[in-house]
């Protein structure tokens, strides 16, 4: 189990991260997000062993991690990082890459594990291709491969889907963090994709300004946001005041989501005026204005603009 205990950090005299402190259990699943220079970045390497923590400690079962002064080589055996300046050889095939990190003392097994890592980042038509003649989101896929040649207790990831297209991070995404339960590999990634947060961890940290801004499980996160900043993560979301929705005359504001909000056939006290219509695939994302302020919601067409519509709210 790992266990970090961040007191405070600073590069300089200013506090970058203060008072982080979480547990990680075999095959658990971390999602750090928060915004732009929250310090997730500076989390993973910390954890990773490249930072020195003055005031804090990180312990692997039981064993206290040294950190950078104190070991030759930053970083620890059963730990790997894939940072965002990815550590790749150009002038090297993806497939000796790969080798480089294995034990190179059978041959044939090597091959096998090789193919395998190639499967997992579905890059099995490159093997031989020089990895400066890759693109960004090839090479980033050989980063990931091979942090996983060793096959490593903890893998950091700090925004590794980053330069992948749509159409193929869905399954990659699939593939690697189905592997990495399947070989109980507990994992941290610093991301700024909500959907990768909410569909593939087990647990979500929040960073606000190097704090916790809050934490639990991904349904938990999401049925429990309450300001702007903690909904900024999800889409468009409306901090509306609580009076609109229900009885009370409070002036006190709520989260609520595009999807929460549906046009009604009845009058409410509710009203908006269209001013732009988003169309998303499945649905539009309707912009439109009440009392000076942007509120988005879902419906299943287009509206006109200048049009002025009821809404109501739904759970
Ligand atoms: N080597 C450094 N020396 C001084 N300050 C640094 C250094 N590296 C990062 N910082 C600062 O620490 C803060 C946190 O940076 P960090 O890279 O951890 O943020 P992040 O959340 O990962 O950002 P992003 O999402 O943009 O990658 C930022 O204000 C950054 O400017």
């Amino acid at each position: 189990m790992l266990s970090v205990e961040i007191d405070s950090f600073s590069y300089t005299d200013k506090t970058i991260l203060k008072d982080i402190y979480f547990t990680l259990k075999p095959g658990e699943h971390l999602s750090v997000i928060g915004e732009s220079g929250c310090g997730k970045s500076t989390l993973l390497h910390l954890i990773y062993g490249l930072l020195h923590l003055d005031n804090g400690s990180i312990y692997y079962n039981d064993e206290k991690l040294l950190g950078p002064t104190k070991t030759l080589i930053p970083g620890e055996p059963f730990m790997k990082l894939v940072a965002q300046e990815f550590n790749i050889m150009p002038f090297t095939t993806v497939s000796e890459n790969l080798g480089s990190h294995l034990t190179g003392l059978n041959e044939k097994k090597d091959a096998e594990r090789i193919d395998e890592l190639l499967e997992v980042v579905e890059m099995e038509p490159f093997k031989g291709t020089l990895v400066k003649n890759l693109s960004g989101g090839q090479k980033q896929r050989v980063a990931l491969a091979k942090a996983l040649a060793n096959k490593p207790e903890i893998l950091l990831l700090d925004e590794p889907f980053s330069n992948i297209d749509t159409f193929r991070k869905n399954k990659l995404q699939r593939k690697i963090f189905g592997y990495l339960k399947r070989n109980n590999i507990s994992c941290i990634t610093a991301t700024h994709d909500s959907e990768e947060a909410l569909a593939f961890s087990t647990e979500i940290l929040m960073l606000n300004k190097g704090q916790v801004e809050m934490t639990g499980t991904p349904e938990f996160i999401y049925n429990n946001v309450e300001t702007a900043y903690q909904a900024g993560f999800f889409g468009e979301a409306n901090l509306l005041p609580k009076h609109l929705f229900n009885e009370s005359a409070s002036s006190e504001k709520t989260v609520v989501f595009p999807h929460q909000l549906r046009v009604s056939s009845q009058p409410t006290n509710f009203q908006i005026r269209v001013e732009k219509s988003y169309f998303k695939g499945d649905h539009y994302l309707i912009e439109g204005v009440w009392n000076n302020q942007i509120v988005y919601f879902k419906h299943n067409s287009s509206i006109a603009f200048g049009a002025v519509v009821n809404l109501s709210y739904h759970l």
